[in-house]
C-alpha cells in the first residue's frame, strides 16, 4: 500500500525532563496516512516516556504534538477523541470483564449516549447499544477473537490478551494506533501473527507507530524506523539507514540488529514464559488513569 503526504502526527521537538533526568530530548517525528513508524532503542532510551508525550499522559516540558494539524492538548481522553488510540507495554485488561465487554469499553470515546440516556433506555439508546455490540464483534472477527467474545479477559492466553488490547484499542476508531512492544511475550508463531494483524489494521487506513525490542518484526513492517539514544532521535530512515549507522551499531554495543530468531526477545526482555504484565488486571485500562512510569 502506498504511503499517503498528508502529516497525521507531528511532533515538534518534545522534551521530557523528570527533575534533573532528560527522558525525552527534542525529538521531532512525523507519521503520514497508510505509514508504519517504528520506534527502537535500548531499555531506557525514553520510547514509552516519549508515547505518553504524545498521548497525553505526560504533559512534555517542551515542544508540541499534532494531529492532523490541530495542537492536541496534553489530556489522554481528548487525544483518544482527536484520532489516536493505543496499547500499553503492560497489558491493562478489565480482567473480570468478558472480551466483548472490554471493547465495549474501548468505544466509549464514540458514544454520544449519556447516563441519563442509559438510565431510561429508550428507542435511540438501544439502537445505539445495539450499534456498538455490531461494531465490537466485528472487531473481534477482525482480531480473530470472536469466538472468545463471552470469555472472560483473564482466562485468554496472553497472545489474545495481546490482541483484545488491540481490538480495544480499535474500538474508538482511530487514525492512528500507538502500539508499544505488542509482541513482548509472545512466541514467534504469535509474532509472525501480530504481524500480518498490524499490515491489516493498515489496510484499514490506520496508521501505526510501533515500539518493539523484535528487530525483524520492526524491519519486515516499517516503511521508517526512529531511533532514540538517551533520549535524543539520533537516526530515522529505512531499514539499510538504520542498520548501517554507526551510532546506532555503538547504541546497541555491537549486537547485531536482526536477531537470530524470530519473536525471541533481546536479554533483559520479559519471555514467553515470564511476560511482563501477562496478567489482566482490574487497572482502569486506557486513558482515565495512570500516569506511572510504564518502564
Ligand atoms: N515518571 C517518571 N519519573 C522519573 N523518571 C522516569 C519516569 N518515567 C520514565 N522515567 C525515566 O525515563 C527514562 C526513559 O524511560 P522509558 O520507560 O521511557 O524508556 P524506554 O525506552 O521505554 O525503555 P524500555 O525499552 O526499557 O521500555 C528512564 O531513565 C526512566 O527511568
Amino acid at each position: 500500500m502506498s504511503t499517503g503526504s498528508t502529516p497525521l502526527l507531528d511532533a515538534r521537538g518534545v522534551t521530557m525532563r523528570f527533575g534533573g533526568l532528560t527522558a525525552v530530548n527534542n525529538v521531532d517525528l512525523t507519521v503520514r496516512e497508510g505509514e508504519i513508524i517504528g520506534l527502537i532503542g535500548p531499555n531506557g532510551a525514553g520510547k514509552t516516556t516519549f508515547f505518553n508525550c504524545l498521548t497525553g499522559l505526560y504533559v512534555p516540558t517542551e515542544g508540541t504534538v499534532s494531529y492532523r494539524d490541530r495542537v492536541l492538548p496534553p489530556k489522554p481522553h481528548l487525544v483518544t477523541q482527536a484520532g489516536i488510540a493505543r496499547t500499553f507495554q503492560n497489558i491493562r485488561l478489565f480482567a473480570n470483564m468478558t472480551v466483548l465487554e472490554n471493547v465495549l469499553v474501548g468505544r466509549h470515546t464514540r458514544t454520544k449516549e449519556g447516563l441519563l440516556a442509559a438510565l431510561i433506555r429508550g428507542p435511540g439508546y438501544r439502537r445505539s447499544e445495539a450499534d456498538n455490540r455490531e461494531r465490537a464483534m466485528a472487531l473481534l472477527e477482525f482480531t480473530g477473537l470472536a469466538d472468545k467474545a463471552d470469555h472472560l479477559a483473564r482466562n485468554l492466553p496472553y497472545g489474545e490478551q495481546r490482541k483484545l488490547e488491540i481490538a480495544r484499542a480499535l474500538a474508538s476508531e482511530p487514525g492512528l494506533l500507538l502500539l508499544d512492544e505488542p509482541t513482548a511475550g509472545m512466541n514467534p508463531q504469535e509474532t509472525r501473527a501480530a504481524e500480518e494483524l498490524v499490515f491489516a489494521i493498515r489496510d484499514r487506513g490506520i496508521a501505526i507507530l510501533v515500539i518493539e525490542h523484535d528487530m525483524r518484526f520492526i524491519f519486515n513492517l516499517c516503511d521508517r524506523t526512529a531511533v532514540l539514544v538517551q533520549g535524543q532521535k539520533i537516526v530515522e530512515g529505512d531499514r539499510e539507514t538504520v542498520q548501517n549507522d554507526e551510532r546506532v551499531i555503538t547504541a546497541y554495543l555491537g549486537e547485531p540488529l536482526e536477531q537470530p530468531t524470530a519473536g525471541q526477545p533481546p536479554a533483559g526482555q520479559p519471555t514467553a514464559e515470564q511476560p511482563a504484565g501477562a496478567q489482566a488486571t482490574d487497572a482502569q485500562p486506557t486513558d482515565a488513569q495512570s500516569t506511572e512510569p510504564s518502564a
